[in-house]
């Protein structure tokens, strides 16, 4: 059974509890505690594969502007990156931690891991007091290589499901490609001795 690895990220009030427990409950819950951090589980089934999801909900208060991130990278195999529409800072927040995503995945050459990241305008309900444009958060994604959706943890059930699968479709590819990479046991195995005992008989 695959064990899945996802953070969601974002500044403070983005809606990043609102949205995991959409994806998690299919309700809207509107006023979470905002001074802990969850880690939520669920079994599902995902085209026809059972596993165990993990999903990171940072408490964002006493990390705030800090981006160290490190934990978080280390531990997540995707991240859902979340910004507020109706607030220019929150879209600032998401980029800054966008370009720590990379930054990081470049020093890793964590190429294939790249595309497991979704940026979130959240709060569409909201567009009468937008302050990001559906293109900045478009132009963003493109920039990054990530996917990218506007939507409302208030008001859109569907697409916030449709969000989560999504990225933890794109997860799952990634394993996939990464298992294909991988040399099976035996022939790692047989590298493995051929490496050392080869060797050592050449120097003989
Ligand atoms: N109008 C509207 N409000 C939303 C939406 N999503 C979340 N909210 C509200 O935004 C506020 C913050 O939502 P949270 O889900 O607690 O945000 P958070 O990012 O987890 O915040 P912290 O835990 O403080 O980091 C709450 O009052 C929610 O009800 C949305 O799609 N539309």
């Amino acid at each position: 059974m695959s064990e899945l690895k996802l953070a969601v990220l974002g500044s403070r009030g983005a809606g990043k509890s609102a949205l995991t427990v959409r994806f998690l409950t299919r309700r809207f819950i509107g006023e979470y505690a905002s001074n802990s951090e969850c880690i939520y589980t669920k079994h599902l089934c995902l085209d026809g594969r059972q596993m165990n999801l993990e999903i990171y909900d940072p408490c964002s208060q006493p990390r705030q502007g800090k981006l160290s991130l490190t934990d978080e990278l280390h531990w997540a195999d995707g991240f859902v990156i979340v910004y507020d529409i109706s607030d220019r800072a929150s879209f600032a927040f998401a980029k800054a931690l966008l370009y720590r995503l990379r930054d990081s995945h470049l020093a890793a050459c964590k190429r294939v891991v790249e595309s497991a990241v979704f940026l979130v305008g959240n709060k569409q309900d909201l567009c009468h007091m937008r302050e990001v444009g559906w293109d900045e958060g478009q132009k963003l994604a493109m920039d990054n290589k990530c996917q990218f959706c506007e939507l409302s943890a208030a008001e859109h059930c569907q697409e916030v499901v449709t969000m989560f699968t999504k990225v933890l479709r794109t997860i799952t590819t990634n394993f996939k490609v990464k298992e294909k990479r991988r040399p099976s046991g035996s022939k790692s195995m047989a590298k493995l001795i051929n490496n050392m005992f080869g060797k050592r008989r050449k120097s003989v």
